[in-house]
């Protein structure tokens, strides 16, 4: 497999690097200066580990491996806050650096834990999820759950540089496979429709990480993600098209306790917002997105009796002013903008789409 490289811009350039037996450039992407490195990862991976550290020892550095709880569990503040008694017993200066290996939910925590260590150290990542490579290791959102909602305490802190390393995919279990999926179709919906065209030509090939386009399509869903964090990492007004379906979804994890995949909350959040733009007039993509999620075996409805819990849990999304919702929402494929202050019985009308 040929090595991808896709740079992200803005005001600390960093490089994602995407191909098989890539270790090697670990080093290159931590940059120069750095003596102890924490690895922070999943407990559950072991084996993805030990080439992460293999590559770091021969460097030179000083690798200390710190296991964290396996998915949505490593986002809690206990666990942040073991990191940082570790991050202290082990000395770490400002020249010092995390790296975080394993899905998106590891991926945040180290971020999270590298933003508030020192005000800031070093991170790169070795994303070891499908959904951790074509989103949550690139951009620079960090950020734990707590019990009145998901992602409410982060920060922003671009990694120093990403490294996908594909074969580590292979042994992920199809349903968190999907749930990537979601967010790669996002990137297709809201930016490059190439992505969809990719699955719909062939969705079981799709679902399997030895597929012939695997690399393609995270090489597309990075580049769509590097385009918009390098011009408004803070989410100023651009970025939040990233968010697209996130609205409802994340009100599902909440309801949920954190127990659903995020892509799967994710694909129901965006047929919801696709039904949505379908009702106010501005766009009519709700077959396309029903059709091509369910082709990949991703959800399309939800509980309908869960609407009065849901609608409760959106008002606190980080794209609402004030007591104005605001969603994005697609004028056409490719072409997303905003949907702000809704009314509630819009709100309910489109909900009945998803209802099961
Ligand atoms: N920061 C961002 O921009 C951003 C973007 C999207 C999602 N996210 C966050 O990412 C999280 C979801 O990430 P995720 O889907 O990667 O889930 P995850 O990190 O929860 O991992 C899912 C499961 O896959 C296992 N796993 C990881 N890599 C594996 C591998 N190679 N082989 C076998 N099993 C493996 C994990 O142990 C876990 O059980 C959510 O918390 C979501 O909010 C963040
Ligand atoms: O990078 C972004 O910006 C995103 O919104 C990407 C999302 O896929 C991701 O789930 C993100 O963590 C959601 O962020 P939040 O700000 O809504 O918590
Ligand atoms: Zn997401």
């Amino acid at each position: 497999m040929t090595t991808r490289r896709v740079d992200v811009g803005g005001a600390d350039p960093y490089d994602v690097v995407i191909g098989e037996n890539v270790h090697g450039a670990l080093p290159g992407l931590l940059g120069d200066g750095v003596r102890t490195v924490a690895v922070v990862h999943d407990q559950a991976l072991p084996e993805l580990v030990r080439p992460v550290t293999a590559a770091l020892t021969v460097a030179g550095y000083a690798v200390h491996e710190l296991p964290v709880p396996s998915g949505e569990a490593a986002k809690e503040v206990g666990v942040l806050a073991g990191l940082w008694s570790t991050f202290a017993r082990l000395g770490m200066t400002r020249s010092d650096a995390v790296v975080g290996v394993g899905g998106g939910a590891t991926t945040d925590l180290a971020g999270f834990a590298a933003a508030s260590w020192l005000r800031g150290v070093k991170v790169v990542h070795v994303p070891t999820t499908l959904l951790a490579m074509v989103d949550a290791a690139v951009g620079g959102k960090t950020g734990i759950d707590i019990p009145e909602g998901k992602n409410l305490v982060g920060a922003f802190h671009p990694p120093a540089g990403v490294l996908c390393e594909v074969s580590a995919l292979a042994s992920m279990t199809e349903r968190d496979y999907v749930s990537g999926l979601a967010e790669t179709i996002k990137a297709g919906f809201i930016a490059d429709p190439v992505i969809l065209d990719l699955v719909e030509g062939d969705p079981a090939a799709a679902r399997r990480p030895d597929g012939p386009h695997t690399a393609e399509l995270i090489e597309r869903a990075v580049r769509v993600k590097a385009d918009v964090v390098s011009a408004d990492l803070k989410e100023s007004g651009l970025r939040e098209i990233l968010n697209y379906g996130h609205t409802l979804a994340h009100a599902i994890e909440k309801a949920e306790a954190y127990r659903f995949p995020h892509g799967h909350a994710v694909a129901v959040g965006m047929v919801y917002a696709a039904e949505l733009a379908r009702l106010a007039g501005r766009s009519d993509l709700v077959e396309r997105t029903e059709r091509v999620l369910a082709s990949v075996h991703l959800p399309t409805t939800y509980r309908a009796d869960a609407w009065d819990e849901l609608r409760a849990a959106m008002s606190i999304d980080k794209k609402s002013r004030g007591a104005t919702l605001r969603f994005v929402v697609l004028d056409g494929l490719a072409e997303p903008g905003r949907l702000e202050g809704p009314d509630e019985e819009l709100l309910a009308a489109a909900y009945r789409r998803v209802a099961l």
